[in-house]
C-alpha cells in the first residue's frame, strides 16, 4: 500500500468518526425537538377558552398564537435536524470523491478540498467536507492543473490547483484512488458508465464533464438552450442543475417553484431518484398533457398514442402545422384585441328553468366599461356586477310560485333545519314566510353565483369556434399551404369534436390561451424555473404560450434536433423563433457533442442512420456491431425475438423490444408471454420493471436499456423519409447491444455503411 494511500485512509477514518460524533449529537438534538413538540401539544390543554369577556378572548388569542409559534420553532427545529441526519448518513455512506489542493491567490500555502455530496465542517469554517456545489468544487469538473478562474458570487477568483485526486470510497474503505491531471479522468467516467442500465437514473454528481458543468452551473441565461446528441447526458445535467439551483438559492427558492415538462410520465418515473439520492427533494414534474388537462379537466384531450398513431389526411396535417406556428399565436392575440369591442359571447343566467340575466344583458353590461378597460378587468367588473344582480334578484324571486309551494309542504324536520337557530316566535305568517322564502332562495341562488364566479357565464367554446372563423381576417391561410375553403373544412371538425366534449392536440394550446386572455390571466408568477425536455416535440406556439404561462421563470431547454418530430425545416427555425420569445442577450445555447450512454459501435451505427446530423462524438467505450437480421414472415421475426432475448438474459443485460405502434407491441406480447419472461408497456402510467420489457417507440423516449431489439424494421413499417428521426431514437437507447430485425425487406432509413454492422443469417 502506498504511503499516499495510508494517509488518506487515515483521514478518511477521522472524518468518518467526526460524522459519527455528529450524528449523535444530531440525534440528541432531534429527540429534543420531538419531546418539544411533545410538549407543546400538551400545552393545548391549558389553553383556557374563555371567550365571553373582551379581554378573555384577547388572552385566549395570545396564548394560541404563543402555542401556534412555538409549535412552528419545534417543528422547524426538527425538520432541520430530521434533514441534518439525512445529510450525515449519506456522508457516512460516501463521504467524499474527489480531492484538489488549491492555492487562493493571496494564500501561502495550498489547502485540500474534499468533495462530497453535501458540506461538513467540525468546527465554523473548518470544512472537511465541501458540497459539490460550492463554489470551490467547480474547480474540480472545469480544469486540470495549474493556474485556474472559477466564479463564486462575488465575483471571479484565480487560484492554482496542485493535486486533483478521486476516490472510490466503500463501506468506510478507500478503495481506489488515482490522481489526475485531467477535469474529470477517463478511467472514473469509464467505471461510471460500464455499469448496466436499471429502472432508475442515477446522479452522475462524481463524473460531471466540463461542458455538462457549465449547465449546471448557470445562473444568467434567460434562456438556456442545450442541444444535444442522444445520450449526451442533457437529462442528466438538468437534474443536476436543478440540485444546484436549490443549493444556490436556498431560503428562496423551493422545489415547488421548479418546473420539469417532460415527454411522457415513464420517464418521470424513471428520473424521480435522482434528486432525492443527493438529497434534494424532487421538482414538480409533469407532461405537456397533465398540464393541459390540469387547466381543461372538462375536455377529453388527445393522448400520447393517439398523436403519436394517428394517420392524418394531408390537409388536416397542413392545418396542425399552422396551428403549431407563432402567427397563429399572435393571432389569438390580435382576435383576443378585437374582443374589447365587440364578439365576447355569453350564456345566460338561468335560475330554475328560466333566464334571469339574458346574454345581451350581459353583454351590455360588459361593453359598458370605458375603452381603457383590458378584457381582464372587463371580465372582473362583470362579475361584480351579475353577482350583484343576482342578489338582488332574490326579493322577487321569493314570491314565486315554487317558492310558496315548496313552504306549503314543509315537513316540522325540514322547517326546522331550514330556520336552524333562527326558530323563534315570528310576529306573523308573512314574517315567517319571508324568513323561510329568503332561506330557500338563497340556498339555490348559491350554485348560480358560484358559477359567476367562475365565470361559466363566458362561452368560451362558442368563442374559440367564432376566433377559427374569423382566422383568415388576421392571417392569410394561403401563405400556409390551406385555401380558405379547407380552413372552414378544418373549423367544422373541431365543432364537431367539441360538441363531443374533446379537443385535439393542436386546437388544446390556442384555447388555452385564448381562455386566459380572456380571462386577463398573469400566468404562474411563482414559479421561477422552467425545464422542457424534448423540446424538438413542442411547436413554436406552444413555447410562447408557456413563456406566457410562467412569466417570471427562467427557462432550461433541452432537445435534440436529430431526434426531431419537427421537420426539419421546422428545427432550424426554432432559434428563430426563440429569438423573438426571449431576449438575445440572455439566451445562450450550447451543444453537447459527446455521447456516453452507448459504446461506439452502436453510437457510430446511430449517427449513420442520419443524414446531415449534429455533430456526435462516440466515447470510446467498444462493444460489439449492431446486428440486422432480415427474415421472411412473421413466425421467423419471433422466433429471432426469442433465441435473442435468451442470449441477453443469459448475459444479464435487460432488454428492451422497442416497436412502432401500441397493436404490434400487443401482438409480439401476446406471442411471447407464453414462453418468455416479458412485460408489455402499455402507456405512460405504467411503472418500468427489471427484466425484459416490450414498449412502442413513443414511449421508449428518454429511456435507456443494455440491449434493444428493434421489432419489424422492415421497408413497409418505417417508410418515409420523417420516420429516420425515430428510428434513431430507437437505435440509441440501447447502451451496449442493438438488435434490428426485418421482415422481407429491410428500411432504406438503415441502408448503412455495412463494415458498421453484422448481417446475421440463419
Ligand atoms: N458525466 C457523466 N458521467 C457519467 N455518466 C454520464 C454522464 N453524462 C451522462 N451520463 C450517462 O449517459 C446516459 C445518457 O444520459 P442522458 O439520459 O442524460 O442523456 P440525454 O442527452 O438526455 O439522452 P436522450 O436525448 O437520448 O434522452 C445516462 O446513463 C447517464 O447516466
Amino acid at each position: 500500500m502506498s504511503k499516499e494511500f495510508e494517509v488518506e485512509q487515515q483521514r478518511l477514518d477521522t472524518v468518518l468518526r467526526k460524522i459519527k460524533v455528529a450524528q449523535e449529537a444530531n440525534d440528541k438534538q432531534l429527540d429534543r425537538a420531538k419531546k418539544g413538540q411533545d410538549e407543546v401539544e400538551k400545552g393545548w390543554n391549558d389553553v383556557r377558552f374563555k371567550s365571553s369577556t373582551y379581554s378573555g378572548l384577547f388572552e385566549t388569542a395570545m396564548s394560541v398564537r404563543q402555542q401556534q409559534q412555538m409549535l412552528q420553532e419545534r417543528e422547524l427545529a426538527q425538520n432541520s435536524a430530521e434533514h441534518q441526519a439525512d445529510v450525515l448518513s449519506r456522508l457516512q455512506h460516501n463521504p467524499y470523491f474527489a480531492r484538489i489542493d488549491v492555492q487562493e491567490s493571496g494564500a501561502d500555502q495550498p489547502e485540500p478540498i474534499y468533495i462530497g455530496l453535501a458540506s461538513f465542517s467540525d468546527a465554523p469554517d473548518n470544512f472537511l467536507i465541501y458540497d459539490w456545489r460550492a463554489p470551490i468544487s467547480s474547480i474540480y469538473y472545469d480544469a486540470g492543473l495549474g493556474d485556474v478562474i472559477y466564479e463564486t458570487p462575488d465575483g471571479q477568483q484565480s487560484a492554482n490547483v496542485s493535486l486533483k485526486r478521486q476516490f472510490q470510497i466503500e463501506d468506510g474503505k478507500i478503495v481506489t484512488l488515482f490522481d489526475t491531471d485531467e477535469a474529470v479522468g477517463d478511467q472514473m467516467l469509464l467505471n461510471a458508465v460500464s455499469g448496466e442500465s436499471s429502472t432508475k437514473m442515477k446522479s452522475i454528481v462524481t463524473t460531471i464533464q466540463r461542458e455538462q458543468n457549465k449547465i449546471i452551473r448557470n445562473t444568467r441565461a434567460e434562456l438556456l438552450f442545450v442541444q444535444g446528441a442522444a445520450g449526451s447526458g442533457k437529462t442528466s445535467a438538468v437534474l443536476q442543475r436543478v440540485a444546484y439551483l436549490l443549493y444556490r438559492y436556498r431560503g428562496n427558492l423551493s422545489a415547488g417553484q421548479v418546473v420539469m415538462f417532460s415527454p411522457n410520465q415513464l420517464f418521470n418515473d424513471y428520473i424521480d431518484q435522482v434528486l432525492p439520492e443527493m438529497g434534494e427533494q424532487n421538482m414538480v414534474q409533469m407532461t405537456y398533457y397533465q398540464y393541459a388537462s390540469r387547466r381543461l379537466p372538462k375536455l377529453k384531450l388527445e393522448t400520447l398514442q393517439e398523436r403519436f398513431e394517428e394517420q392524418q389526411p394531408l390537409w388536416q396535417q397542413q392545418i396542425n402545422d399552422f396551428k403549431g406556428t407563432s402567427a397563429f399565436f399572435n393571432a389569438v392575440g390580435t382576435y383576443a384585441e378585437t374582443l374589447n369591442q365587440a364578439g365576447m359571447k355569453f350564456r345566460p343566467i338561468k335560475f330554475h328553468g328560466h333566464e334571469i340575466i339574458s346574454r345581451e344583458q350581459i353583454a351590455e353590461i360588459y361593453y359598458s366599461y370605458n375603452d381603457n378597460y383590458r378584457l381582464g378587468q372587463r371580465l372582473e367588473a362583470t362579475k361584480e356586477r351579475l353577482l350583484n344582480k343576482v342578489r338582488g334578484h332574490i326579493g322577487a324571486e321569493m314570491q314565486s310560485d315554487w317558492v310558496e309551494a315548496r313552504i306549503e309542504n314543509l315537513s316540522k324536520e325540514e322547517y326546522d333545519s331550514l330556520l336552524g337557530d333562527n326558530v323563534k316566535e315570528f310576529k306573523d305568517e308573512k314574517a315567517e314566510y319571508n324568513a323561510l322564502a329568503k332561506v330557500i332562495v338563497q340556498a339555490e341562488m348559491t350554485p348560480v353565483l358560484k358559477l359567476i364566479s367562475r365565470t361559466r357565464f363566458l362561452n368560451i367554446n362558442a368563442q374559440f369556434i367564432q376566433f377559427l372563423q374569423q382566422l383568415p381576417d388576421f392571417v392569410s391561410v394561403v401563405n400556409y399551404g390551406l385555401t380558405p375553403e379547407i380552413w372552414q373544412k378544418g373549423v367544422a371538425e373541431t365543432l364537431e369534436q367539441m360538441r363531443q366534449k374533446a379537443l385535439n392536440l393542436a386546437d388544446m394550446t390556442p384555447f388555452m390561451y385564448l381562455f386566459d386572455l380572456i380571462k386577463g390571466s398573469h400566468g404562474e408568477r411563482d414559479i421561477r424555473f422552467i425545464f422542457i425536455d424534448e423540446i424538438q416535440d413542442y411547436t413554436p406556439f406552444q413555447l410562447a404560450f408557456l413563456k406566457y404561462s410562467f412569466p417570471k421563470a427562467r427557462f432550461t431547454m433541452l432537445g435534440d434536433l436529430n431526434q426531431a418530430i419537427f421537420t426539419k425545416e421546422n428545427a432550424r427555425s426554432l432559434h428563430q423563433e426563440l429569438d423573438q420569445l426571449f431576449d438575445s442577450d440572455k439566451s445562450e445555447y450550447v451543444q453537447l457533442t459527446q455521447t456516453y450512454r452507448s459504446t461506439q459501435q452502436i453510437t457510430d451505427f446511430a449517427k449513420a442512420i442520419l443524414i446531415e446530423g449534429a455533430t456526435i462524438n462516440a466515447f470510446e467505450r467498444t462493444g460489439d456491431l449492431p446486428t440486422i437480421e432480415v427474415v421472411t414472415n412473421h413466425s421467423g421475426m419471433i422466433q429471432a425475438v426469442k433465441s435473442q432475448v435468451a442470449i441477453n438474459v443469459a448475459d444479464h443485460e435487460t432488454t428492451a423490444i422497442i416497436t412502432k405502434t401500441l397493436a404490434e407491441a400487443e401482438q409480439v406480447y401476446a406471442e411471447l408471454h407464453s414462453t418468455t419472461d416479458v412485460t408489455i408497456i402499455r402507456t405512460e402510467n405504467q411503472r418500468l420493471v427489471p427484466g425484459t420489457i416490450i414498449v412502442p417507440a413513443y414511449l421508449a423516449k428518454g429511456l435507456e436499456f443494455d440491449a434493444v431489439i428493434m421489432w419489424n424494421a422492415s421497408r413497409e413499417t418505417y417508410a418515409g423519409d420523417d420516420e429516420r428521426q425515430l428510428v434513431y431514437t430507437i437505435a440509441s437507447r440501447a447502451m451496449h447491444r442493438l438488435t434490428i430485425l426485418a421482415k422481407n425487406h429491410l428500411s432504406t432509413l438503415l441502408d448503412v455503411a455495412p463494415e458498421l454492422y453484422v448481417m446475421k443469417t440463419r
